[in-house]
């Protein structure tokens, strides 16, 4: 069994009446990939904020690599190695997609840079900002000058996934990552995440069911802020309970 690198347990979070996170436990182990489905409203979100500390939790612990990081704030965990992409990307609209992965590492790497004059500084960066860019894909200069807002949706999401990976990730939180995308830039992306995967955990938010089967070393399921089931691909699509809920005849 290999270990786990990122878990949660007992994790509560209450709104009024609603318990919009019931008990949930999850874990992810090194280099895997774990997606959590779910019907609209079932918790989701709020997990994945609670996950990486953009809501407090009523209950529950985190841990990630060892630590606890159940009180850390959403910035404190990203330094300690748990990144995030949102459903909305995060980019600095009006500045060109070089700018956005300077700043970015400028934001995590800036100590580093401060070893080298003004000039040479300047050039390191830029060397690891179109690094950067090409390991989601992102290259050549029409891209790389273009302001960020006017990319594609598909080039736009990269970046977003870009800059998460700017903080040096042991785990990635990637919330519907495919969400908006034609065919071609979902295909894309799953063997994006399938070379991420080579060097951190994903936990995957997604609805395309597709891109889940094709991805996931594991599923949970996430239903009323409980989970369901979790296991393999195999074990989740034959489960009489998740057919019911969730997977209806999809998988018939
Ligand atoms: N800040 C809040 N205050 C009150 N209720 C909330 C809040 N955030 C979410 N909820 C409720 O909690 C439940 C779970 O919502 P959540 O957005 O986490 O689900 P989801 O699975 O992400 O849904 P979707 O797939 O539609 O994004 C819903 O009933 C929602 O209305």
């Amino acid at each position: 069994m290999r270990k786990t690198l990122f878990s949660a347990t007992g994790l509560v979070k209450q709104f009024h009446e609603l318990r919009a996170t019931d008990n949930v436990d999850i874990d992810v182990k090194p280099n895997e990939v774990h997606a959590l489905i779910g019907p609209n409203g079932a918790g989701k979100s709020t997990l994945v904020n609670l996950l990486s500390g953009l809501l407090p939790v009523d209950a529950g612990r985190i841990v990630l690599d060892g630590r606890d990081i159940t009180s850390l704030s959403a910035h404190q965990r990203v330094r300690a190695g748990l990144s995030r992409c949102f459903q909305v990307t995060n980019l600095f609209k009006q500045s060109s997609t070089l700018d956005n992965l300077r700043l970015a590492i400028q934001a995590h790497e800036g100590n580093n840079f401060r070893l080298f004059g003004k000039r040479d500084a300047e050039q390191a960066l830029t060397t690891q900002a179109i690094a950067l860019g090409a390991r989601v894909g992102l290259v050549g200069d029409a891209v790389l000058q273009a302001p960020a807002g006017s990319l594609p949706h598909g080039a736009q999401r990269q970046l977003d996934i870009a800059l998460a990976l700017a903080a040096r990730p042991k785990v990635l939180l990637l919330d519907e990552p495919m969400a908006g995308m034609g065919p071609d830039e979902s295909a894309r992306t799953v063997e994006l995440i399938r070379k991420l995967r080579q060097d951190m955990a994903v936990l995957l938010i997604e609805h395309d069911m597709d891109a889940v089967f094709q991805l996931a070393d594991r599923i949970s399921v996430l239903v009323y802020g409980k989970v369901l089931a979790t296991g393999t691909v195999e074990q989740i699509r034959s489960n009489p309970r998740v057919q019911e809920v969730y997977l209806g005849t999809e998988t018939a």
